[in-house]
């Protein structure tokens, strides 16, 4: 790379920074990317430890040991509720930290180097809605389709349709064939050759049916793929396994894509690891550059000849804000920064998703789980690594139930995911518990939850002292109607659990003795948690609360954008990845027309 100032400085390398950053420099772009953290993957494997750095992010069973990891993790602690007595009442709360544990990743690919995989595109209704925030209709689901194309590599549907997409250019799966982003299914055939493991989920997806029968509604959909156009928007309840962002089977993604333009292109894009980004340098209204601290101690100002992009996340996004002096001006002073430009959204309409455990100990250990140490040195990992088959090759999770709460609502909104192991939210070492082979937990994801209460506060103009994260769970309009939402998933998933009582000796989480709605509620108020937060620096107009206009450009500062979970108004869909892929890739197509006006 030439020493002249490049056209754009990406800070962030995960799901929205690779993505835009790998797409610039592809397009002849001279593309700095600033990362906090390092390439976990690259330097020698130490092969006397059961789970390096590298096996844990690309072996798809061992992703939550990915996230914590000590050469990946970054750790956040949050504050579910503002009262403090309802946050001690989670068994997860930190006193020292006065928080729950909220897993984050740094380093190249960010979170998506120890997210769980699952590959789901975001409803139609998610991106029509930001088109009409906007006011722009590029937004519309109908226009982003073409992302979705360019970014995914099918390879787990039949190989006509995309021999048919190929010869006649006709698609109606609506998947990409020739993406950057490959996907695959992982079979779960331990599922299916441990007969009593295949008996209780038969008779488990019987009492799903009965149910939905019971509530005079059906099945909306029998294929399994989320993903296949045919089925968006027309109703989607009905069993799915979700696609894996895998290539032969082991974790494929951001970091992948920045890595492989990095390397055809090593003059065009620079990677800088291990940098933090201090704060955006602004003067006279435009970002001129970053100020970085280097590896080695010092900081250094780094400038650009055209953008500074943002794609810290939705933690690191605001902070970074709120830092260079873009914030609610009177939160600015009182931490002794001096306001660049009063944008009060910053840092505020923090949304999730919410999720509750219901934990099932088995009378006996699965069959299917039989010398399953989660570690290089047993059988399951060699038939991983030599076939890209077994355990190893899936993120864990069998299959999920798509339903509705309420069959007024436009979208499905519970996904109810079964899972052979112990899972119970994020804490210091809850991944150990998922060694355990006798369980089967239902993780409950409630979607379209109506809380934008979160938010991301400054406690100190220091860019090392972390945030004030704050959640607000269940404190707002609608509230009631999401808390009554997961007391009804976790009513289905119990009798799910009714369906296999020979097999199960307790349910431990929530336990049965929470029997009333009322108990339900108030265990699901005190323990829900999250791990998709997004919407701190969303699209939308200045008045109504937005910081970014309908190009992701900052309000009222020039040469300054944000490409990542932080932009989206309102959350989308049931996973991120997807939604913040097509987001960054539309953000480069953006960046690159605007270029050219100029
Ligand atoms: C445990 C877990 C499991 C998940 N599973 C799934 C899943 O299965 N499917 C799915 O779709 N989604 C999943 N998600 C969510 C998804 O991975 C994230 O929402 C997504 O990666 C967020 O992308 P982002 O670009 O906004 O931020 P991130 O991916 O978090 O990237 C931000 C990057 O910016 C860097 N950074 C931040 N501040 C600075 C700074 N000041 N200077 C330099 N660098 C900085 C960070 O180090 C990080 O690398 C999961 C998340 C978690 C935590």
């Amino acid at each position: 790379m030439t020493r002249a100032a490049p056209d754009y400085i990406v800070v962030g390398a995960g799901a929205g920074g690779a993505v835009v950053a790998a797409r610039l420099a592809e397009s002849g772009f001279r593309v700095l990317v600033i990362e906090a953290g390092g390439d976990p993957l690259s330097g020698a494997v130490d092969e006397s430890l059961d789970m390096p750095v590298s096996d844990a992010i690309r072996v798809p069973a061992f992703h939550a040991f990915a996230s914590e990891h000590p050469g990946l993790c970054d750790d956040h602690w949050v504050k579910h509720h503002d009262d403090i007595q309802l946050r001690r009442r989670d068994w997860r709360y930190d006193p020292q930290r006065d928080g729950v544990l909220y897993p984050r990743a740094k380093g190249l690919g960010g979170c998506t180097a120890h997210h769980a995989m699952i590959t789901v595109r975001p409803n139609d209704s998610d991106w029509n809605q930001i088109a009409a925030i906007t006011g722009d209709p590029g937004w519309r689901a109908s226009a982003m389709q073409r992302y979705f194309e360019r970014i995914e590599r099918c390879r787990y549907r039949p190989f006509f349709w995309r021999w048919l997409w190929r010869l006649t250019g006709f698609n109606p799966t609506g998947h990409g064939w020739s993406g950057w982003q490959t996907t695959e299914r992982a079979i779960p055939l331990r599922a299916i050759l441990d007969l009593p493991l295949r008996l209780a989920l038969l008779r488990s997806v019987g009492s799903a049916t009965d149910l939905q029968e019971e509530a005079g509604t059906r099945w909306e959909t029998t294929t399994l793929d989320p993903n296949d156009r045919r089925w968006w928007n027309r109703g989607i309840a009905g069993i799915r396994v979700a696609p894996l962002g895998t290539r032969r089977h082991a974790r494929h993604g951001a970091r992948e894509r920045l890595l492989d333009v990095h390397d055809r292109h090593p003059e065009r894009l620079e990677l800088r690891l291990h940098s933090k980004v201090l704060r955006v340098e602004i003067r006279n209204g435009r970002a001129i550059g970053v100020v970085v601290r280097k590896p080695s101690g010092g900081e250094e100002l780094i400038e650009t000849s055209r953008e500074v992009i943002l794609a810290g996340g939705a933690f690191g996004t605001p902070h970074l804000l709120m830092l260079s002096g873009v914030g609610d001006a009177r939160h600015l002073r009182d931490n002794g920064i001096e306001p660049q430009q009063d944008l009060p959204g910053v840092g505020s309409n923090m949304q999730d998703r919410y999720e509750i455990g219901v934990v099932n100990r088995m009378k006996k250990p699965w069959g299917a789980m039989r010398g399953v140490t989660y570690s290089r040195k047993d059988r399951h990992y060699r038939v991983w690594k030599w076939f890209g088959r077994g355990n190893y090759a899936s993120n864990g999770v069998l299959f999920s139930l798509a339903m509705r709460s309420d069959p007024r609502l436009a979208e499905v909104d519970l996904h109810c995911f079964a899972l052979l192991a112990d899972f119970r939210g994020y804490y210091r070492g809850y991944s150990e518990r998922l060694r355990r082979g006798d369980y089967l937990s239902w993780v409950i994801l409630k979607a379209y939850a109506a809380n934008r209460n979160g938010s991301v506060r400054l406690t100190s103009a220091d860019p090392d002292t972390p945030p004030d994260i704050s959640c607000r769970s269940f404190s707002g309009p609608g509230d009631t109607q999401d808390l009554d939402a997961v007391v009804q998933a976790i009513r289905v998933v119990r009798r799910l659990g009714d369906s296999m009582d020979d097999l199960v000796a307790e349910e431990e989480e929530p336990g049965r003795q929470r029997s009333s709605d009322e108990s339900l509620r108030d265990y699901v108020r005190q323990n829900a948690w999250g791990h998709h937060a997004c919407g701190t620096a969303a699209m939308g107009p200045k008045a109504e609360g937005g910081v970014l206009d309908a190009r992701l450009r900052v309000h009222g500062i020039g040469g300054l954008r944000v490409v990542d979970a932080s932009a989206f108004p309102r959350i989308p869909g049931y996973f991120l990845a997807m939604a913040i892929f097509m987001l960054a890739e539309r953000g480069a197509d953006m960046l690159i027309e605007d270029a050219d006006q100029k």
